[in-house]
């Protein structure tokens, strides 16, 4: 396995830059919180790791991690929850490394499918359609379909969003164990307390990173302020300009 390293990285929407000249390590085997204020670059930024989005300039280097190595949890509002599909298919698609698109499930598949149903504590809705689901238990089944995927690296974008504090730590402890196992965890996440008890390190985003180090550090005032003032000032001075001829504040 090997660490996710930002190499100056830029994305933008067009002329918006939405994150710049960005550069530092997901350290393989790490649990990081991405964080910042709405607008900050976080669903970019991950979804450019993922490569659903180009960058404007720099790299990122994956080093020997392959396309099947990394699951990605996108926001719940991403998600058609409309999609005619049951609970037990999502989750089974979990499994489409190993059985392909149209592979028949093997015994040792569903009995998996089965057991990571068991572990986010679902069972007994697997026929259901995924659209019957509370917010909560929709939230534990794709954790069942990442158990499934047994990815290396692991990018989750606001899991917790709607879920209640009861399955939010189930699926922290979840998050914990995948720590242990080595897993590197890349998490976009809201609540300061919650990564300052649960996560060791924070990238701080305000368009560039404000911080990126020991979570009980990240948060300081000091920081904070220079995330408004980075967040102003991409806000404000960069529209309609290219990257390289924005100074920096
Ligand atoms: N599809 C898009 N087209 C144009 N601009 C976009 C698009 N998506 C995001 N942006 C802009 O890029 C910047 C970063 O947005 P992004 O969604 O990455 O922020 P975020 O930190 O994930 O915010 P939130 O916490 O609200 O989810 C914002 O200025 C946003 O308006």
């Amino acid at each position: 396995m090997s660490d996710l390293i930002l190499d100056d990285v830029c994305i933008s929407y067009g002329q918006h830059h939405a994150v710049c000249h960005l550069s530092g390590a997901f350290k393989k085997g790490s649990l990081t919180a991405i964080a910042g204020s709405n607008g900050a670059g976080k669903s970019t930024l991950v979804k450019a790791i993922m490569g659903e989005l180009p960058l404007t300039r720099g790299r990122i280097k994956r080093g020997s991690l392959r396309n099947q190595d990394i699951a990605y949890l996108p926001q719940t509002a991403d998600i058609n929850r409309q999609f005619p599909i049951s609970v037990y298919d999502l989750v089974s698609l979990g499994t489409w490394t190993e059985t392909g698109a149209f592979g028949r499930l093997s015994d040792s598949s569903q009995a998996n499918i089965a057991k990571a149903l068991q572990r986010v504590a679902v069972t007994g809705v697997e026929q259901r359609q995924i659209q019957s689901l509370s917010a909560g238990q929709f939230q534990r089944i794709l954790f069942a379909r990442l158990l499934l995927q047994d990815a290396q690296v692991i990018i989750l974008d606001e899991p917790f969003t709607a879920v209640d504090e009861k399955t939010t730590l189930d699926l922290i402890h979840l998050i914990k164990q995948w720590h242990q196992e080595g897993r590197t965890v890349i998490a976009v996440l809201h609540d300061i307390e919650q990564i300052q008890q649960y996560f060791p390190s924070t990238l701080y985003l305000a368009r560039e990173s404000v911080f990126w180090g020991d979570s009980k550090s990240a948060f300081s005032s000091t920081h904070r302020a220079q995330a408004r003032i980075l967040t102003d000032y991409w806000d404000n001075a960069t529209q309609n300009k290219e990257i390289n001829e924005v100074a920096l504040p």
